[in-house]
C-alpha cells in the first residue's frame, strides 16, 4: 500500500498494530511514522520495526494519509487539539480509543471537517490474528473504506458495525483477550497440577484454545454442537462441563462482559 501511516502514541496497542502491519509486508516501515513523549518506547519500535520516530505529534500529523490516535481516551481531546491544524485535508483520521465516539472526535477537531474512522482492534493484531470493529462518519467514501479494510485486514479480521454497538464490541473483542488469557493461565495451572511441565502446559493450552476458535470460525458449526461432540457419554469432558455449569462459569463471563461494556459507556459519557 502506497500510503503514509501515522501513530500518535506508542504504547501497547500501537506497538501491536505496528508489529502486525510490518510483519504482513503491506506497508514498508519507512512509510510508518510514530510519535510519543517517551523516548525509550520510540527507540524500541525503531529498533524492532525500523519505523520513523519523533517526540513531536505535529510532525506525524503533517505527513500522514491515515493517522491513528493511539493514546488513552482521557488525553485524546488534548492531543487532537494540538495536531488538528496540521492534518492533511484528506487524511483518514482514525481513533482506537475506547469510548471515544465519532461525534466527540468531530467536536475535538472543531472547524476541521475530516474523514473519521472509529475502530476497536485488539492486541492479537500483533500476530496477524486481530479482530477490528469499524465505524465511520459520512465523509468516508468507498475508497477510504477499502484502504482501512486493507490496512486493518493486514493483521486480522475486520467487521463493520453501527456505532451504537461499540460498547459491546469494545468489551467482546477489545477487552476479552484479558479474560481468555486468564482462562489460559488457569488451564495451564491445572496442567501443572496434573504434573505436566509448565512450558509444555502453555503450549498445549494455547494450541487447544487456538484450535477450538478455528473450529468455530472454519466450520460455522454452533459452539454448543461442537461442545457436544467433545463430550463422550459417561466420559471425562462432561465432568468438566458439569463443574463449570455448577460454578456459574457462563454467568460469570456474561457478567464480566456486561461490566466491561458498561465501563466503555461510562468512558463515552465522561470523555464527550
Ligand atoms: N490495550 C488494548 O488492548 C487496547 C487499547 N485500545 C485503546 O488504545 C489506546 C491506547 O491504549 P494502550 O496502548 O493500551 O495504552 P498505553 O498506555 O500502553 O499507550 C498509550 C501511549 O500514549 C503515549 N502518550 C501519552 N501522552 C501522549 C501525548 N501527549 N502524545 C503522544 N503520545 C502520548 C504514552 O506514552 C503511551 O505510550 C486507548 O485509547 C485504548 O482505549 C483499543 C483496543 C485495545
Ligand atoms: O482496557 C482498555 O480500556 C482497553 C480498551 C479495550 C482493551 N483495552
Amino acid at each position: 500500500m502506497d500510503k503514509i501511516i501515522g501513530f500518535i502514541g506508542c504504547g501497547n496497542m500501537a506497538q501491536a498494530m505496528i508489529g502486525g502491519i510490518v510483519d504482513s509486508g503491506l506497508i514498508s516501515s519507512k512509510n510508518i511514522y510514530v510519535s510519543n513523549p517517551i523516548v525509550e518506547q520510540l527507540d524500541l519500535v525503531r529498533s524492532k520495526y525500523g519505523v520513523n520516530i519523533t517526540k513531536d505529534n505535529r510532525e506525524v500529523a503533517k505527513v500522514s494519509d491515515v493517522l491513528i490516535i493511539a493514546v488513552k481516551p482521557h488525553i485524546c481531546d488534548q492531543v487532537i487539539k494540538e495536531i488538528s491544524h496540521d492534518l492533511k485535508d484528506d487524511v483518514i483520521f482514525t481513533s482506537i480509543a475506547a469510548g471515544k465516539t465519532i461525534k466527540s472526535l468531530e467536536e475535538s477537531l472543531g472547524a476541521r471537517k475530516l474523514k473519521i474512522i472509529r475502530t476497536m482492534p485488539n492486541t492479537p493484531v500483533q500476530v496477524g490474528e486481530g479482530m477490528s470493529v469499524i465505524a465511520n462518519n459520512d465523509l468516508v467514501n468507498e475508497d477510504d473504506l477499502k484502504t482501512i479494510e486493507e490496512l486493518f485486514g493486514s493483521f486480522g479480521r475486520v467487521e463493520y458495525l453501527e456505532e451504537k454497538f461499540f460498547d459491546g464490541a469494545t468489551a467482546v473483542s477489545g477487552s476479552s483477550p484479558a479474560c481468555i488469557y486468564i482462562l489460559i493461565e488457569a488451564l495451564a495451572d491445572s496442567a501443572v497440577r496434573a504434573g505436566i511441565p509448565r512450558d509444555k502446559a502453555y503450549t498445549m493450552v494455547a494450541q487447544t484454545v487456538k484450535g477450538t476458535a478455528e473450529m468455530v470460525l472454519e466450520t460455522g458449526i454452533h459452539p454448543g454442537e461442537l461442545k457436544d461432540k467433545v463430550c463422550s457419554p459417561g466420559g471425562t469432558s462432561i465432568e468438566a462441563v458439569a463443574v463449570l455449569e455448577k460454578e456459574g462459569f457462563r454467568s460469570a463471563v456474561i457478567s464480566a462482559i456486561k461490566a466491561s461494556a458498561q465501563k466503555s459507556k461510562e468512558l463515552s459519557e465522561n470523555n464527550n
